[in-house]
């Protein structure tokens, strides 16, 4: 536990979590179509090595992450399994069935490259609400993937979630250009979750480069997510190392 000051305020902070997106390796092994690399062992060693907790986004082409994936993982992660996804009716099933420690909502279109946008939590209030009620009642926990936008994290509070996940694309994009004051909204937006008593996470090209600044910028980061940068910077220093590497700019 540590005391920092944000805004004025002095806060009490719990580490920041690092979770494990696993989506690359699926997609190396996919490459030829057997099981190399093993992503059952691959993540058992991820867990090894210091991660607190595994994410998976198995998407509806399962060009990745398979359905099966998330079972197999269920019986063997020790840490938080997060499934990220689409609550589309295959997608609210398989988590209803798998039981992770916590379900994010992500508003994915089919084609879409990767994630590329948060929720309209406006719009979109009556369905979230359903689903979140829905995922609650089975103790699962759940998180919403917003912008930070203050009427979008308003509009998640009204949704019952117990968690949002701040998209951080453009903090990374503004960071790499060399202007820190792209994380203003996010420290806004990390000082509303708390006034609404909302948990908070983030994730999206948070990397090795960028993500110690993030996590100190933040009052009340619980978890921030992380995979592509983290698994193209293990190519050179190896997971085992990265994943430290990680842990200790999170410390
Ligand atoms: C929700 C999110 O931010 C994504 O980063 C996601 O989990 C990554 O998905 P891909 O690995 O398919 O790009
Ligand atoms: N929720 C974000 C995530 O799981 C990983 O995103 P990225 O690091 O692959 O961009």
């Amino acid at each position: 536990m540590l005391l920092r000051i944000f805004a004025g305020k002095v806060t009490i902070i719990e580490m920041t979590k690092l979770s494990v997106n696993v989506n690359k390796i699926a997609t190396l092994r996919n490459a030829r179509g057997g099981n190399v690399p093993d992503l059952v062992k691959t993540v058992k060693d991820i867990e090894s090595f210091g991660a607190q907790g595994i994410t998976i986004h198995p998407r509806p082409d399962e060009r990745h992450i398979r359905y099966q994936d998330a079972r197999d993982l269920k019986a063997i992660v020790k840490t938080e399994l997060n499934i990220e996804g689409n609550p589309v009716e295959k997608f609210i099933n398989l988590v209803l069935e798998v039981q992770p420690a916590q379900v994010t909502l992500v508003p994915d279109s089919v084609d879409a490259i990767t994630s590329n946008a948060g929720w309209d939590t406006i719009k979109n209030r009556a369905f979230l609400k359903e689903v979140i009620a829905e995922f609650k009642s089975k103790g699962i926990r759940t998180s919403i993937f917003v912008d930070p936008v203050a009427e979008m994290i308003e509009g998640a509070k009204e949704t019952g979630t117990d968690r949002i996940e701040l998209y951080t694309e453009a903090f990374a994009v503004g960071f790499k250009e060399g202007r820190p004051n792209a994380v203003k909204p996010y420290v806004e937006a990390a000082l509303l979750a708390q006034d609404l008593d909302l948990g908070l996470n983030a994730g999206h090209d948070l990397s090795l480069e960028n993500v110690k600044f993030f996590a100190d910028s933040l009052p009340g980061l619980l978890e921030v997510s992380i995979g592509h940068a983290l698994i193209a910077e293990a190519l050179y220093d190896g997971l085992e190392k990265t994943i430290q590497s990680y842990l200790e700019a999170l410390s």
